[in-house]
């Protein structure tokens, strides 16, 4: 399938609400970030060290917090102190720039585009990303959308194992994407959002190879290895299971993760997870 036969068919399947769903673990993050890891500092009970990346896109208001929320919750991480979680999330919307005046008074007349690269602070969303990849305490900005600036208070994130990014254009820059190991698009609205999405899962299907594949109504009609996707709350239900697993496999490896997955009520993980699938800001 062509890639503007991708596209068009996005565009398709954007009126109808779409989740998609690829996983790919970024095995040699740190040797694509070009630096060391972590001082390996214990900050939140364990060692430090290069997290599960998960980008979680789509347009605004597609449910890209509430599958965060849901995650979280799945893995009982939302009652834990910020040093003891093990999964965290933050929102690309922290990573908004402050306006200059007069963009604020274009922003007051709504003649701002929010939705677009340029309203981010893109060197500072990678800057995090990369101290988070390198294990480290990070400070997340606070962004006030009344004065559509960067307060003076921030959140810190510490050492995790699972960081969720979730944001509009979380895989539009470069340097973001490549860190990006799930998509979970749903909703319709952001053109923009949805062509850079698909550009993500065609890289992942036809490029890298998918672990787990799952995404628009329809399906990709033109590719021999088929590949059906849908868009309804069940299946978001299905998506947010997958992913749980997928961590929860994860963690398995990890010391300390039996008591972690005790208190999520996940006491063992089926086979592969490898198929199908701003109310409260879990940030
Ligand atoms: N699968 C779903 N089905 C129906 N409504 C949903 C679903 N997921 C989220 N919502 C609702 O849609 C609204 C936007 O969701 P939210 O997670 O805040 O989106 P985003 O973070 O992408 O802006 C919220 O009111 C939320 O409760
Ligand atoms: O100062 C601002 C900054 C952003 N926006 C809008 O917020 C959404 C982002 O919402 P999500 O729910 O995180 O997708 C984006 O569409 C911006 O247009 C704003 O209104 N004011």
């Amino acid at each position: 399938m062509l890639l503007s036969a991708v596209i068009r068919h996005s565009r398709a399947v954007s009126v109808c609400n779409i989740l998609g769903l690829g996983i790919t673990r970024n095995y040699n993050l740190k040797h694509k970030m070009g630096e060391n890891t972590a001082d390996n500092v214990k900050t939140n009970g364990f060692e430090s060290k290069t997290p599960f990346l998960i980008g979680v896109a789509g347009g605004t208001a597609s449910g890209k917090s509430t599958v965060c929320q849901k995650i979280m919750e799945k893995l009982g991480q939302q009652q834990k102190q910020q040093t003891d979680r093990r999964v965290v999330c933050i929102s690309q919307d922290s990573f908004y720039r402050s306006l200059t005046p007069s963009e604020r008074l274009r922003a007051e007349r709504g003649q701002f585009n929010f939705d677009h690269p340029d309203a981010f602070d893109d060197k500072k969303l990678l800057a995090v990303l990369k101290d988070i990849l390198a294990g480290k305490k990070v400070e997340v900005p606070e962004y006030n959308y009344i004065t559509n600036s960067i307060s003076d208070r921030s959140h810190t994130i510490y050492p995790a194992d699972v960081v969720l990014i979730e944001g509009i254009l979380v895989f539009y820059f470069p340097e973001t994407k490549k860190f990006a190991d799930v998509i979970i698009p749903r909703g319709a609205d952001n053109i923009v959002a949805i062509d850079l999405i698909v550009h993500h899962i065609w890289d992942i299907m036809y490029k890298k190879g998918p672990k787990i594949v799952n995404g628009c109504n329809g399906h990709a009609e033109d590719e021999p290895n088929e590949r059906r996707m849908s868009g309804s709350s069940e299946d978001t239900l299905i998506a947010i299971d997958l992913i749980v697993q997928h961590i929860s496999e994860y963690l398995k490896r990890s010391p300390d993760a039996k008591q972690m997955l005790d208190y999520a009520g996940i006491s063992s993980v089926p086979g592969s997870p490898q198929r199908t699938g701003k109310s409260g800001r879990p940030h």
